[in-house]
């Protein structure tokens, strides 16, 4: 929760390594239950890495890890350059994190709670407490404990960034927060990628991820399924497709549009009116668009919808895709 001076985010230790997160095959046992079944990823430096996945998948646990609040059972990680496990507080103060479950003291107000953390962690740029609690619309001056839930998160956020950490560890940072903080708290975000700061957040807003992150990995169940930038996410993500075509009949329709790679949930109908004999086709696509135009330039078609991927979907999809292991 604090930062080094600028001649120590100069040292030539820091540029070492290329990554800031270096996790090599973490395993965490809980008793008989294996929280972590080997996860694996590297964050690059200055980027923004992104995990998401159902409740229980395992964020908490790898966050909480990379910080040395928890040990891992086998595998290790590497924290800009460090081990966690042996780095000590130094490390802890290029850190800027936000905990999930948020505990402060509420007897105090935000400025003095904010102060409190500045001065026991090291130096925060004058003035930039108030900056950060003016974007975020948070009011320093009530006491903690009069604050929604939403305001805390505020002041955590304030906390993870206002010392301009090397890295920033974020769990379920928008928790709380309205669409126009979490706007803001995108914006804090891209600000902190372009000052070359690293971004490692967890979500359940798949959107959210989607215009943070340059890349998402997707944990279920302890393991990760798939990391993926979000172009690639996207460009295997699911669209819908409806047309109207005529001249052509079900059947025909139904085999030319069947046989394509990624179609499913085909249905046609006929929409056949006093004019003109049309029929309809819906359909989901997932991955090239090209052949679907290919087998479609022949039609006359008379409407054609193929809407935007719904990365909602397909990720939910890779939430539950295979067969759940047993630990
Ligand atoms: N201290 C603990 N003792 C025992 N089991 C734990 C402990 N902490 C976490 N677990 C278990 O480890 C697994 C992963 O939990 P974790 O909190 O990391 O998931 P998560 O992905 O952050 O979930 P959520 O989205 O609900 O916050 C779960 O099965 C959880 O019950």
């Amino acid at each position: 929760m604090s930062h080094l001076s600028t001649a120590e985010k100069t040292e030539p230790k820091q540029q070492s390594s290329e990554n800031a997160i270096e996790a090599h095959e973490l395993t965490k046992r809980y008793g008989s239950n294996l929280a972590l079944k080997g996860v694996s990823f590297k964050v690059p430096r200055g980027s923004v890495f992104g995990v998401i996945g159902p409740n229980g998948a395992g964020k908490t646990t790898t966050m909480r890890t990379l910080l040395d609040i928890i040990r891992p059972s086998s595998g290790h990680a590497i924290v800009l350059g460090e081990d966690p496990r042996h780095a000590g507080p130094e490390l802890r103060r290029r850190i800027g994190f936000l905990p999930g479950e948020l505990i402060l003291d509420g007897r105090t107000t935000g400025r003095k709670l904010l102060q409190h953390y500045a001065d026991i962690s090291g130096p925060v740029r004058q003035g930039q407490i108030e900056e950060l609690a003016e974007r975020l619309s948070l009011d320093l001056s009530r006491a903690v404990r009069k604050l929604s839930k939403g305001n805390k998160q505020k002041l955590g956020i304030v906390q993870a960034f206002m010392h301009q950490p090397d890295l920033l560890v974020l769990d379920e940072p928008t928790s709380g927060l309205d669409p126009l903080m979490q706007q803001v708290f995108l914006d804090l975000v891209r600000e902190a990628r372009e000052a070359g700061q690293s971004v490692f957040l967890s979500s359940h807003v798949i959107s959210e991820i989607q215009q943070a992150a340059d890349e998402v990995a997707i944990l279920r169940d302890g393991k990760i399924v798939t990391i993926a930038s979000v172009e690639q996410l996207r460009a295997s993500a699911i669209r819908h497709l409806r047309l109207v075509a005529t001249g052509i009949s079900m059947a025909e329709l139904q085999q030319r549009l069947g046989r394509l790679d990624g179609v499913d949930n085909l249905a046609v109908a006929s929409i056949s009116s006093a004019d003109q004999d049309s029929v309809e086709a819906s359909a989901t696509l997932e991955g090239e668009i090209p052949p679907l135009l290919q087998a479609l330039s022949t039609l006359t078609l008379t409407d054609l919808v193929l809407e935007e991927p719904d990365l909602e979907e397909s990720v939910l999809k890779l939430y539950t895709s295979d067969s759940k292991e047993v630990a």
